[in-house]
């Protein structure tokens, strides 16, 4: 079958610095595969490269086995690929629920302007609260999205990909800046939206304790290069991977978390 996601020798430099090399990785559909590696090792420039932010040097993502140069990434989320909001995305005066609607009816209006059939105000409501609740968010609804904790706030932004309706999620590191008590509920808000069975996730994560819980696989970059890609265990035992930095991270992150 064809993977969902493939990558053909995608590489980028940045002047001298070959910041992604070579990698050639693929996913197949309604799989969660998660990226690891050290600080720098070009994961966040992986993403950019895959949601369309920035252009390979050489080589090509494929989706669906369309290869992808050409298309922008307002294409790429319309195609079906969906990066995780930035904060910089979400109204902060406007409640949680309208921010979600409002994602919700960006994306009914691409869906309906063939017929010019506009969902209607009450089934985007209807679509933003199911979204608020997959997201653990519900009771927050009017609250205002300037008031919500930086917790709350990614769940939000999660909240608003979902609405895109995207077959791929394309989520970078979701605990980011998170207190350790916020953790377990975007832990669980991943596990859930992973449990309907509908999604193909690429994770970017530094907490190996939720990627080792979530993942059906882990791909390793390693200065750009792809160093390993296979289950969660066959990772843990590979001595390169473990060579190179894995077992440092581990205990970072223990004693992060
Ligand atoms: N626009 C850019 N111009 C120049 N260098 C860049 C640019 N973007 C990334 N880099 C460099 O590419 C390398 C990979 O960075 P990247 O942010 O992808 O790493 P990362 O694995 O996501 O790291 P982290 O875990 O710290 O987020 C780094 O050395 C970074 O400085």
């Amino acid at each position: 079958m064809e993977p969902i996601l493939r990558t053909e020798n995608l590489t980028i430099r940045f002047g001298g610095h070959t910041a992604v090399d070579h990698v050639n990785f693929s996913m197949p559909d309604k799989h969660f595969k998660s990226i690891i590696g050290p600080n720098g090792a070009g994961k966040t420039t992986f993403f950019n490269l895959i949601s369309g932010e920035l252009k390979p040097t050489e080589g090509e993502v494929y989706f669906k086995g369309k290869a992808l140069s050409n298309a922008s990434s307002v294409t790429r989320t319309r195609m079906g690929l969906g990066r995780s909001f930035q904060i910089t995305n979400v109204f902060p005066n406007l409640t949680v629920l309208e921010n979600v609607r409002l994602a919700v009816q960006s994306k009914e209006k691409i869906r309906y302007q063939m017929f010019s059939n506009y969902f209607s105000y009450k089934n985007l409501i209807e679509k933003a609260e199911e979204l608020l609740d997959l997201v653990l968010l519900s009771g927050k609804e009017f609250v205002l999205a300037s008031q919500l904790s930086h917790g709350e706030k990614r769940k939000l932004e999660i909240a608003m990909l979902l609405a895109l309706d995207t077959e791929v999620l394309l989520l970078d590191e979701p605990t980011a800046g998170m207190s350790l008590e916020e953790v377990p509920a975007i832990l669980d808000v991943i596990r859930h939206i992973k449990n309907t069975g509908d999604k193909t996730i690429l994770l970017i994560e530094h907490k190996m304790d939720m990627i080792l819980d979530l993942s059906d696989s882990i791909m390793v970059l390693f200065n750009g290069k792809l160093l390993a890609d296979g289950s969660p265990q066959e990772i843990m035992d590979n001595e390169t991977v473990q060579n190179a930095y894995l077992g440092g991270l581990y205990d970072d992150n223990l004693t992060e978390s």
